[in-house]
Order: C-alpha cells, then sequence, then structure tokens
C-alpha cells in the first residue's frame, strides 16, 4: 500500500495562509502598517486563536500590542508557501482548462512561471498560447529534465493523466498539480496535489442543502 507522506505543517493552515495574503496585500496598499490577528479573522469570518497559530508557523513573532508588521508577514507567509521563488513549470493538455491557466497572469506572483506547454493533438501542437509554445507531449521528459522544470500541471482528461504524470516522473519532475479525476501511482519522491472545483462546489451545495433542511425544521 502507498505511504502518506506527512508534513511538519497541518495542511488546513496551508490552505488558509493564501488567503491571509490576500487581506495582507490590500492592507500594504492602503499603506497599512501593522495588523493584528483579530483584523485578519474578522476580514475571513475565522476564528483568532487559529489565524494566531497558522501564522506562528511563519517564524513571524508580533509585537505587542501593535500587532505584526504588514510587510513581514507578507515576506514570511510567501516564504512559507515556497512563493518567493521563481519555479519553472510544464503544463500537459492544452484543452479548455490547460488554455484557461495559460491564461492566468497572476500565477507567476505566486512565483510559478509556465515556460511550455504539451499536447497531442496535432492542431494544438505549433500554437502560442498567451505567449507559451505548445509542443509535442514526447518531447516533455526530455525538455524538463534539461531546463531542470520543477512542477508539472495536468489538464488531460483522466485517462490519459497517469501516463502523462508516468512521463513528468521521467523528466524528473518533483511536484504535480493535477487537474484531472484520477489518483495518480507515482514513486515517494513526488508530491501530487489534486485540484478540484467540483470538491469545492461540492462543499458549497451542500452547506446549502444542510441550510435549507435546516429552516424548514425551524
Ligand atoms: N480540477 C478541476 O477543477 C477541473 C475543472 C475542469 C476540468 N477538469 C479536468 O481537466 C481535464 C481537462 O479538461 P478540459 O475540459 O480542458 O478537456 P479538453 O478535452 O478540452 O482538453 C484536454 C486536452 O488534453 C489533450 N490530451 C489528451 N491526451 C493527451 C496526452 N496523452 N498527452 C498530451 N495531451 C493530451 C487533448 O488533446 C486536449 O487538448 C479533464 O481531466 C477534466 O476532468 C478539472
Amino acid at each position: 500500500m502507498r505511504k502518506i507522506r506527512k508534513f511538519s505543517a497541518p495542511e488546513p493552515s496551508m490552505r488558509r495562509l493564501p488567503a491571509y495574503l490576500h487581506v495582507l496585500t490590500r492592507l500594504l496598499r492602503e499603506n497599512r502598517l501593522y495588523v493584528s490577528c483579530t483584523f485578519i479573522s474578522n476580514e475571513l469570518y475565522l476564528d483568532p486563536t487559529q489565524v494566531r497559530k497558522d501564522l506562528a508557523l511563519t517564524g513571524i513573532v508580533g509585537k505587542p500590542r501593535v500587532g505584526y508588521s504588514v510587510q513581514e508577514l507578507i515576506d514570511k507567509i510567501k516564504a512559507f508557501l515556497g512563493w518567493d521563488v521563481q519555479r519553472d513549470a510544464i503544463l500537459v493538455g492544452v484543452g479548455n482548462l490547460g488554455t484557461a491557466l495559460l491564461g492566468y497572469q497572476r500565477f507567476r506572483l505566486y512565483g510559478l512561471n509556465i515556460v511550455a506547454a504539451f499536447d497531442k493533438d496535432p492542431r494544438r501542437i505549433g500554437k502560442t498560447i498567451f505567449g507559451v509554445d505548445v509542443l509535442p507531449v514526447e518531447k516533455m521528459p526530455n525538455l524538463a529534465l534539461r531546463k531542470k522544470i520543477d512542477i508539472g500541471i495536468i489538464t488531460v482528461g483522466e485517462d490519459a493523466a497517469q501516463e502523462v504524470a508516468d512521463l513528468m516522473v521521467q523528466g524528473f519532475i518533483k511536484g504535480i498539480w493535477n487537474f484531472a479525476p484520477k489518483a495518480l501511482i507515482v514513486p515517494d519522491n513526488v508530491i501530487v496535489e489534486n485540484a478540484q472545483l467540483s470538491v469545492s462546489l461540492g462543499v458549497l451545495t451542500s452547506k446549502m442543502k444542510l441550510s435549507e433542511t435546516e429552516k424548514d425544521t425551524v
């Protein structure tokens, strides 16, 4: 059975940190120098103790009665998330979703630099989408190895996802951001993060359903 890899920081905290960053970036634009846990927790409807624990993971130390320096907190969160360094990525599957991801310019702010895209469809190969060249998928492992690519993004259908992951492993890619609804099998040294909008939608609709049922019973 495959081992579940454990990390020293809890995943829910990792998932909340980008939201804190969003609030802090706004405060920086408004020239705010300091911020408290209570302020952040009120903005995001979270428990202040939870926010304090999450922020402590980044190593930041607040000043009594003043709070945290906004700039320092931004820097610490970015460093914790690994967004303070630029990572080169490639994307495989330049269909609807792949094209949308290539067009999302803000990934660069998070240190994600998509340097090439790959597909198997001759109608897509040779095109340049949002400044990124689309190459034949067979060329991916070699390019990944040569350019020391860190992250592979999978946006092919679920039937092709494992074979694409295998090619990424051949190319010594260490992190796979998988958008296909497929549980991938990879060596232990490769980290896979599955990104599913349907999970988020499921949370929304089940909360709506629960709230509707609770209203009916009042
Ligand atoms: N994670 C999410 O929230 C989310 C949201 C939408 C779609 N998806 C998933 O993303 C994937 C893509 O969806 P889409 O709507 O963009 O599909 P699409 O059919 O528009 O695009 C898929 C692309 O992959 C290419 N492809 C197929 N097999 C390949 C292979 N072996 N090597 C290289 N390229 C290959 C196809 O030529 C095509 O260009 C699907 O798995 C879908 O379920 C996930």
